[in-house]
């Protein structure tokens, strides 16, 4: 039986993959590099500068660190503008009853997401009190896929890996949670998740006896 969930933030609970997408390709179109829904796919999941790395070697052009330091702090500045006007009516729909029915089932629940925005976001999601813990990208050091992410949040919910199942939106998502030796609930495609144990198109189809007994 599994005893905690942990969640993945951005295009689970709440569409800001959308605002990662439009920030990351209005940098990548000031620097030459053409960027499209397909290439966001491989980004989804993946810290700042990890994602900013993988637009930038579309570049014939050299970047130095200061040179994307400032890169990735003007993506960042452009997405907390279109995150600072949400509110608790841009959860997606079915993650306030996910959550709930976990909490009803005695889960403990986790978060798990690499971005250094997360907290800004659950404030004003107002959904930070529905977790037990909430691990980012300032509490780790390798990013999703490495399992280390998921590993945090098992640990410090006191549940061993076996006994957790996560909820991820992104391939590298996926993989960290198999990676963690976690059962895989994928919010999306099927046939771009492939690792998951069980894809559904979002958490408004989220069946918690159909995961804790997997
Ligand atoms: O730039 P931030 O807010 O720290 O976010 C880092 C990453 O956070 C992940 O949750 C998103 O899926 C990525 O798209 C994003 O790049
Ligand atoms: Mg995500």
């Amino acid at each position: 039986m599994k005893r905690a969930v942990i969640f993945d933030l951005d295009g689970v609970i709440t569409d800001t993959a959308r605002y990662h997408y439009l920030a990351w390709k209005r940098l990548a179109e000031s620097q030459g590099v053409h960027f499209d829904e397909a290439f966001n796919e491989h980004l989804k999941g993946i810290d700042r500068m990890g994602s900013l790395d993988l637009i930038l070697a579309s570049s014939p052009r050299r970047y130095t660190q200061e040179e994307k330091l400032a890169l990735a702090t003007a993506k960042n500045e452009h997405y907390k503008v279109l995150i600072a006007t949400m509110t608790p009516g841009d959860l997606l729909p079915g993650a306030v009853q996910a959550l709930d029915d976990c909490r009803a089932a005695g889960l403990k629940i986790g978060l798990a997401s690499v971005s250094r925005n997360a907290f800004t976001v659950l404030d004003r999601l107002g959904i930070t009190d529905k977790f037990d813990y909430v691990v980012d990208a300032g509490m780790i050091a390798k990013g999703k896929p490495d399992p280390e992410i998921f590993l945090v949040a098992a640990q410090a919910l006191g549940v061993p890996p076996a006994d957790c199942f996560g909820v991820e939106d992104a391939v590298a998502g996926v993989a960290s949670i198999k990676a963690a030796g976690m059962y895989a609930v994928g919010v999306g495609d099927p046939a771009t998740l492939r690792q998951a144990d069980v894809v559904i198109p979002s958490l408004a189809q989220f069946r918690l006896s159909d995961y804790v007994a997997a």
